[in-house]
């Protein structure tokens, strides 16, 4: 189908599904300068518009054009994903559906032509996810998952403090934690405890990130081999809520990470290397604050005779950069990215590789959890 001209070089999406989370991306969307929401797609159109008319409310859908004029653009409720996906004013669609029902709408979404902003976990197997990815490449259309933090200035930033030979040394031990701990109605109401929606558990919703976070501080590499094991389970036994794991690297580097449904929020990570360790207290969601934050710590122990001194030596650093919901946050780069990289037309390959990465270490965990977590090695 070919697209009417996008005049005003902002990119047009399609929000497929009235989620939770598609209401900070609609804000996220305001914020980023390079799009605008244009439609809204549920199965029931009431809900579409009830969307809408709520995140109107907070966030008025507003188009700035070249010359400074704000434009209100209330974008069209449809009652019917593919009809969203049919429309030739619509670039990219940002699919926020459950895990399970995910595929059918990217693969439908790239044959359209439609640029793809995926939800994680990206599918419910790796060969799942090359189908989707696959598709999007035939059509010439990008593909990224919501991976907000890969966005966020702190990373490149701590990239660097990893690199200080003096400082960090070599890393050789990555440890992350992410919790939250659900209520009673949790179990019987989440799409997060349902089997068929998400089958993955607490391992797609929060390892994720924790496997994510691995293989950026990897430089991309994948472990060689891993072991997981489901603490305990949902939904007749299939759902794992809470998970173990450990990743092995090749050049001795290992991680591991635990993230759980049954334990208080914790978003922990830290990065030990032969000569210091690098910590963040919140590493998926930043904290409330206008600046993201990491500790570099070089603690040295003076034992002499009777004494033994454990000098605390800690360095706090920074980067500008709003929690949430601002023009500079992660979320809000994110989606600027991928909508920079549609109207430049150059879709980021690393984008699409790093999703199918993270999920095929997510497929080898579980398989080694059906094998009481025997190490799976990763061709
Ligand atoms: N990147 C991030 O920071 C975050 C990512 N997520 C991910 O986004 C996804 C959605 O999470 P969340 O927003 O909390 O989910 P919600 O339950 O709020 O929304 C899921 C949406 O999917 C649609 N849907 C389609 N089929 C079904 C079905 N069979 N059962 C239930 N819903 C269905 C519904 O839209 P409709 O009825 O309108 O058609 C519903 O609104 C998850 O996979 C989660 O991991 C979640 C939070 C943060
Ligand atoms: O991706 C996500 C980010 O964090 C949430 C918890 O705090 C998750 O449940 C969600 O799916």
């Amino acid at each position: 189908m070919t697209q009417p001209k996008n005049c005003n070089k902002i990119v047009r999406w399609g929000f497929i599904g009235a989620a939770q989370i598609a209401r900070k991306n609609w804000k996220a969307v305001r914020m980023s300068g390079n799009g605008v929401v244009a439609a809204v797609a549920s199965r029931d159109v009431s809900r579409a518009e009830a969307f809408i008319h709520d995140c109107s409310m907070e966030v008025p859908p507003v188009v700035v054009g070249g010359d400074g004029e704000a434009t209100l653009a209330r974008p069209v409720a449809i009652g019917d994903y593919q009809a969203l996906i049919d429309r030739d004013d619509i670039d990219a669609v940002y699919i926020a559906l459950p895990t399970g029902v995910r595929k059918q709408w990217v693969i439908a979404a790239a044959k359209a032509g439609k640029h793809v902003l995926c939800e994680k976990p990206i599918a419910v197997h790796a060969d799942d996810a090359m189908e989707m990815v696959d598709a999007c490449q035939a059509a010439g259309v990008g593909f990224m998952d919501g991976v907000m933090f890969d966005h966020s200035a702190r990373l490149p930033a701590m990239k660097h403090s990893l690199g200080d030979s003096q400082r960090f040394g070599k890393l050789r031990r990555i440890q992350s934690h992410f919790s939250f701990c659900a209520d009673d109605s949790f179990e019987a109401g989440n799409i997060r405890a349902d089997a068929d929606l998400e089958p993955h558990g607490c391992l797609g919703d929060l390892g994720w990130y924790c496997i994510r976070l691995s293989l950026w501080a990897a430089d991309d590499r994948m472990p060689v081999s891993v072991s997981g094991r489901a603490i305990s389970k949902y939904d007749g036994g299939s759902v794992p809520s809470e998970f173990q794991a450990e990743l092995q690297f090749d050049n001795d580097l290992t991680a591991g990470f635990f993230c759980s449904f049954r334990c208080v929020n914790q978003q922990t990570a830290t990065l030990t290397g032969e000569r210091g360790y690098l910590t963040m207290d919140d590493f998926v969601l930043p904290y409330v604050d206008a600046e993201a934050k990491w500790q570099c710590h070089m603690h040295d122990l003076q034992i002499d005779n009777c004494r033994w001194n454990f000098g605390r030596h800690t360095a706090q650093h920074a980067v500008w950069e709003h929690a949430s919901g601002e023009a500079d946050s992660q979320e809000v780069h994110m989606v600027r990215d991928f909508a920079e990289s549609i109207l430049s037309g150059a879709p980021s390959a690393r984008a699409s590789e790093i999703a199918i990465k993270t999920q095929r270490v997510l497929d080898a965990l579980r398989r080694s959890d059906v094998e009481h977590g025997k190490w799976v090695t990763l061709a």
